[in-house]
């Protein structure tokens, strides 16, 4: 991960598609905010908005409110700062034209302040059924030449092996393995975050939790009730176990099991991850 510099002078762009959805309400405008509040984003980022819905930022703002973090003796002003640095882009997916509009909005506010280089992140907060014709388009016509790009997605990434490669395949095409970012959100849950602390550092737990003392383990994955109409009619159509079975259960399940990475680094963990899925 590239560490960010809140001093700066770089543009740093951060575009969410699908920013109409539950996913970019209820998480990332969330932790965007947070990283605003606590002083965590590059001074200067701007936040793009692409949806089909005709979105506006006055709107948008309220309708977001209820997920937003928000301390009313202490955030007040900044909250207002942050919502200045975001801009609605209204598009549709499979229209490149649209990503050049979206990409003249980027550049207005890069070149505002004289930057000379562009950093952009994009965000698909987007079911898999638009997935290849937004990195196609992004890669075509949004990335910066003078800065770097990322892209991020999210899970469900494909519904079986076979759209499991379409999808490897036509990503890698557009991006490079270093660019792109394949989202668990559950993974940053603070339990998760802490697991490893758990297991390796606090002796009572560390010595425990082993297969001397554990017969058998249980996963279980509880839902916040009720489930919107929009959420189970996606459960329905693409199937639970689908959506979080394959990912975050078994994430779950490679960090019970596996062994103390070598090192706290990505591919360490990744290594020792590997493992356990190769035992399996
Ligand atoms: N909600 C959650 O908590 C989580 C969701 N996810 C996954 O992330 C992705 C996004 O989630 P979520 O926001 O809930 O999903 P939504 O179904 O709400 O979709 C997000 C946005 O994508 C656009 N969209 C929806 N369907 C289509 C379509 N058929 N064609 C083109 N655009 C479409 C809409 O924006 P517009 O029409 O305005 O462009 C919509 O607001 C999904 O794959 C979901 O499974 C992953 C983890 C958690
Ligand atoms: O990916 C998913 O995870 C969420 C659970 O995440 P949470 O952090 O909101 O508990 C689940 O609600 C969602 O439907 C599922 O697709």
């Amino acid at each position: 991960m590239i560490s960010m510099d809140p001093n700066n002078e770089e543009a740093y762009s951060i575009v969410v598609f699908g920013a109409s959805g539950g996913l970019a309400k209820k998480k990332v405008f969330p932790a965007l905010w947070a990283l605003f509040r606590e002083n965590r984003m590059p001074q200067g980022t701007k936040i793009f908005t692409f949806t089909r819905s005709p979105l506006q930022t006055k709107t948008y703002r309220l309708q977001i409110l209820p997920y937003m973090e928000l301390d009313k003796h202490r955030d007040p002003t900044k909250y207002n700062l942050f919502w200045t640095t975001v801009h609605c882009v209204q598009g549709e997916y499979d229209k490149p034209e649209h990503y050049v509009a979206l990409t003249e909005a980027m550049v207005h506010q890069e070149t505002k302040h004289n930057q000379v280089r562009a950093n952009r992140i994009f965000y698909l907060a987007l079911p898999p059924i638009v997935f290849d014709q937004v990195t196609l388009n992004v890669s075509r016509k949004c990335s910066s030449t003078t800065g770097w790009n990322r892209i991020i997605v999210e899970k469900p990434f494909a519904r079986d092996d076979i759209s499991y490669k379409a999808f490897q395949t036509s990503l890698c095409n557009c991006f490079r393995e270093s660019q792109i970012y394949l989202m668990d959100h559950l993974l940053s849950r603070q339990v998760m975050q802490n697991f490893f602390a758990l297991r390796y550092s606090n002796h009572l737990w560390g010595e425990t939790l082993n297969h001397r003392h554990v017969a058998a383990v249980m996963i279980s994955v509880k839902c916040e009730l009720p489930v919107s109409v929009n959420r189970a009619n996606y459960f329905n159509q693409f199937g639970i176990i689908r959506d979080v079975m394959t990912n975050h259960m078994i994430q779950v399940l490679a960090m019970l099991a596996m062994d103390q990475p070598y090192a706290n680094t990505a591919d360490d963990l990744r290594a020792e991850r590997l493992k356990i899925f190769a035992r399996c």
